[in-house]
């Protein structure tokens, strides 16, 4: 994917020192490198939020959130919506599905669930998901709500991994490009671990260990 300039390009390498940042002391000795810190992710959802709001047609759009990764990003996206429309009438409706495969960074199955009961017929939907990773998940979740005739449909996502087994999914709106390495913080995770790590970092291989499924 090159469609440079509608997202914020982490090059390869471009890594911040975790020393210079503040990491909570539970995690120091798993992290070293820092992708992206917690006061730019935030100040991107605000623009991501603006650019959303600006093309509804309709003013009123329905989100569908799918947890558990993305549920910080679609809280901070909110309060964005929030602060870009509060001097109009405009709508927003959220609804939260889960879908989950990973197993440490091993992908399985996908599981999901909250589908089924959504009405989303003529609506202007919009996914929030965390990341895009080999395009699996989203691709799964866009077809089901596709069947549900949507008046449009677009993906939102904070983080795209440029991994190249990813040739199905383009996200409408992007955050964040990154390298292909396994990301934790701001609610992504490894089995689990790391959600609450307020900027999104490279897990050293200490964590690996530490935090395996035993
Ligand atoms: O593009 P893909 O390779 O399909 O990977 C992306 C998905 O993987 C993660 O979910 P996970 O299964 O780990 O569940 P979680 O959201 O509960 O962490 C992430 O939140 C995305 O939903
Ligand atoms: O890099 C990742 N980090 C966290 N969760 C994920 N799910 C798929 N890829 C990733």
């Amino acid at each position: 994917m090159e469609r440079q300039g509608d997202y914020v390009y982490i090059e390869d390498g471009a890594y911040t020192s975790a020393n210079l940042l503040c990491i909570p002391e539970k995690y120091k000795a798993y992290i070293d490198l820092v992708f992206i810190s917690k006061g730019q992710i935030e100040d991107r959802i605000l623009r991501l939020a603006e650019t959303l709001t600006s093309e509804s047609k309709t003013r009123s759009i329905a989100l569908i959130v799918i947890l558990r990764g993305a549920f910080r990003f679609a809280k901070d996206l909110v309060d964005g919506i929030d602060r870009a429309c509060y001097k109009e009438q405009f709508v927003y409706t959220i609804d939260f599905i889960r879908a989950r495969s990973y197993v440490g960074q091993t992908q399985h199955d996908i599981i999901l669930e909250g589908l089924d009961a959504l009405d989303l017929e003529g609506k202007e939907v919009v996914i929030v998901e965390d990341l895009v990773d080999s395009g699996n998940t989203l691709s799964r979740v866009a077809s089901i709500i596709r069947e549900k005739n949507p008046a449009s449909l677009k993906i939102c996502v904070l983080i795209y991994k440029r991994n190249p087994e990813n040739t199905r999914i383009v996200p409408d709106h992007i955050g964040f490009s990154v390298p292909n390495e396994w990301i934790i913080g701001y609610h992504t995770d490894y089995n689990n671990y790391f959600r609450d790590l307020p900027h999104i970092c490279l897990l050293n291989d200490a964590g690996k260990e530490e935090f395996r499924t035993k």
